[in-house]
């Protein structure tokens, strides 16, 4: 499928993986990556100033998540999604609920209980639309939304052994927004994704992965403007929304 690279207006077709490393070690050295702060400031600018709920974006965010896991799977691919009591937990399991209704076998691991209300209206559908509660024994795709920019470090022990699952499991790797656990400290158990899906910009933190680990920006319709504001480049989101 053709993309557009990210900030270019041209419709280059280069290989998805050298066009997405080049272009994030680019914004990285151009200091054109959001800190967690100006993120989580941007977010709650598009709540109050725009009046964009939360649940509108985690609704996008949750499908261009479910666009990305689609984009590794085959018809029978079993996909597990583990969220966490966060709205990083709600996306992925509006992402759940979207492969579900596409027929995808979708299974939870929910390592806490849900309880806020939000990821648990989330959870809600997700079971109605026939995603499953438990882990299966063998997982081709296993997403991790168990934890995104709220968590602190070090892991519980229910986020430590889910993700050692995760990456003990051979499925494909894919975190929302950033991986749980995600740290330059190598000794601090967290998901080993093969690609993360961040959410309306790259972040600074991402700096810290592998060079192997392909990083996806997904739109979830914050405007231009706010990008001005912020003093970084507005990812061109005009006819892809993942880049
Ligand atoms: N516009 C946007 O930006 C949008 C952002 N969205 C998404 O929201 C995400 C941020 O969501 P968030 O703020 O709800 O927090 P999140 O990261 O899910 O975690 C909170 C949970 O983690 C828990 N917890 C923390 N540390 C822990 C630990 N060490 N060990 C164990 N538990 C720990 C903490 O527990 P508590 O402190 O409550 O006990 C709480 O339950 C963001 O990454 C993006 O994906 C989209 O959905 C919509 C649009
Ligand atoms: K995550």
């Amino acid at each position: 499928m053709p993309i557009y690279p990210y900030n270019q207006r041209t419709a280059l077709i280069l290989d998805l993986k050298e066009r997405y490393d080049h272009n994030m070690q680019e914004h990285f050295k151009n200091n054109e990556a959001l800190s967690l702060e100006a993120f989580r400031d941007m977010d709650y600018t598009a709540i109050e100033k725009y009046q964009l709920p939360i649940e509108l974006m985690m609704e996008n965010a949750g499908l261009q998540l479910a666009r990305i896991v689609t984009r590794n799977a085959r018809e029978d691919s079993i996909i597990c999604i583990g969220a966490g009591n966060g709205n990083n937990g709600g996306g992925g399991l509006v992402a759940a609920r979207r492969l579900s209704g596409w027929g995808y076998q979708v299974y939870l691991d929910l390592p806490v209980e849900i309880t806020k209300p939000l990821p648990k209206k989330q959870l809600q559908r997700a079971l109605l639309f026939g995603a499953k509660q438990a882990v299966p024994d063998h997982t081709d795709i296993w997403v991790d939304a168990y934890l995104g920019f709220s968590q602190r470090l070090p892991l519980s022990r229910e986020f430590t052994k889910a993700v050692q699952r995760a990456n003990a499991s051979g499925a494909k790797l894919i975190a929302l927004d950033i991986p749980t656990g995600i740290s330059s400290n190598t000794y601090q158990p967290r998901f080993l994704a093969d690609q993360v899906l961040t959410l309306a910009a790259p972040k600074k933190i991402l700096n810290v992965l592998p060079k192997s680990t392909e990083i996806f920006v997904a739109d979830i319709g914050i405007p231009r403007e706010m990008y001005e504001h912020y003093k970084i480049p507005s990812p061109d989101f005009s006819k892809h929304q993942i880049l």
